[in-house]
């Protein structure tokens, strides 16, 4: 490819201003505006490894405001009859009042902004200390990376085992609340959790009330779903084989609240035809259009209880859909990057559903951090490297029909 063009410079410019470029507006002016104009010549020692097709869990326990005095005591929420002494017409009063903590599920397709919404609560002024579980598709944790280095004083993070919370890992959700609760009573006020973007969020509901473990301690707050203004309908109007569910209309339908994020990429028409898509499958729960998840706290905290009939638990997901995780220690020379990247994304974008990647370029002293939704690609830098930091990077594919050995050549091909 011809050097860095006027157009690609302001193209990168582009991301470093953090604005999304859909590839759609650039390609006629280079292959792809991936990352950033090198500064200096850096190290790069290689050493790879890449893993298909599995999920990540991790716990991350934030203690982001200051602990209040008085803080609430967990206690087992039990019917009145455990507490009356004696009998009264007011029996209201005897009811104990509901000590358990509150859960928010926040769920969405692949990429329409669940991790966004998570930074934006865990940021805000509120004054709850939230512990937050989070559920990654793909052997290599991203996002659990970025929303712990978004905020300060993390009390504690534990890896689990591999899988998704809706399927093979709900014991583990049930083992992680109740240690949770265990061992961290009045240490915080609230649990967020988030599903993954393939999640169908029946089981984990179900979770809640089938389990006495968790039900005794914590109580189901409500389920948020994000809906991506751009990229949803293509998901809602997949058609799936016969017995496999369409994670992106049972997100829609379990939902307590509707955010419609991302409504900057896409016009008037797009939203109202979409929204009227979503009353569709769900009329039931509040709607609101974001962008960037910028909403009320008080819309996704503090919902008051989950509201709705609990279905089987039984489900299949779409064996079609896989992820492609590739850890490859280097600097990546940006030029092939370019290329490469804009390649696979002109021809491929509507079979990936999703990338994501913490890379390491050469010249640049920070981490880029690099998403993809379809065709549209954002890039910024993160933190710096640290200084004995090995420059690893972590890129995850999902998506369609993806050849993990193709995708691995192709990233280690753009490495110096
Ligand atoms: N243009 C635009 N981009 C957004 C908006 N909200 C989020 N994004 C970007 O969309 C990309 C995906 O956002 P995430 O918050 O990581 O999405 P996610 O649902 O957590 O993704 P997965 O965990 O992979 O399913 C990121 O590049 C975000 O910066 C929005 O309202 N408008």
């Amino acid at each position: 490819m011809a050097s860095i063009s006027a157009d690609l410079a302001s193209a990168i410019i582009g991301l470093t201003s953090r604005s999304p470029i859909q590839l759609s507006r650039v390609r006629t002016v280079v292959h792809f505006p991936l990352l950033w104009r090198p500064r200096r010549t850096p190290h790069s020692q290689p050493a790879s490894s890449y893993s298909t097709s599995s999920f990540r869990s991790r716990f991350i326990a934030l203690r982001l405001a200051k602990p209040r005095s008085g803080s609430r005591r967990l206690t087992v929420a039990s019917s009145a009859a455990t507490t009356s002494q004696t009998e009264s017409s007011d029996v209201t009063t005897k009811i104990p009042p509901d000590n358990r903590v509150p859960a928010t599920i926040i769920t969405g397709f692949l990429g329409s902004g669940k991790t966004t919404l998570l930074n934006h609560i865990l940021t805000a002024e509120h004054g709850k200390r939230i512990a937050v579980i989070e559920n990654e598709y793909g052997e290599v944790d991203i996002d659990g990376s970025l929303v712990a280095s978004k905020t300060t004083g993390a009390e504690d993070i534990v890896m689990l085992n591999n899988g998704c919370l809706c399927c093979t890992v709900r014991g583990d959700l049930v083992r992680m609340i109740s240690e949770l609760v265990e061992r961290k009573k009045g240490k915080f006020d609230h649990i967020v959790i988030e599903t993954t973007g393939l999640a169908n969020p029946a089981p984990i509901i179900q979770t809640f009330y089938a389990e006495d473990t968790i039900f005794n301690d914590v109580k189901l707050d409500g389920v948020v779903t994000l809906v991506d203004a751009k990229h949803a309908g293509f998901h809602l109007d997949e058609v799936k084989p016969k017995g496999v569910v369409n994670e992106a209309v049972e997100q829609i339908a379990y939902a307590d609240r509707i955010i419609v994020n991302k409504t900057d990429l896409v016009g008037e028409p797009e939203i109202a035809s979409l929204v009227q898509r979503v009353r569709n499958i769900n009329g039931m729960a509040q709607l609101k259009r974001t962008k960037f998840g910028q909403v009320d706290l008080d819309y996704v905290l503090g919902i008051g209880e989950h509201h709705h009939d609990h279905h089987p638990l039984d489900h299949t997901h779409d064996p079609g859909v896989s992820s492609v995780s590739i850890v490859c220690e280097g600097s990546l020379d940006l030029e092939k990057a370019n290329i490469w990247l804009g390649t696979l994304l002109l021809e491929r974008s509507e079979d990936i559903y999703r990338m994501k990647g913490l890379l390491s370029v050469q010249g640049m002293d920070e981490r880029f951090v690099f998403q993809g939704v379809h065709d549209i690609f954002q890039g910024s830098p993160d933190r710096l490297w640290g200084v004995d930091e090995p420059r690893i990077n972590k890129i995850v594919f999902i998506g369609k029909n993806l050849e993990a050995k193709e995708l691995e050549e192709g990233f280690k091909g753009c490495l110096l």
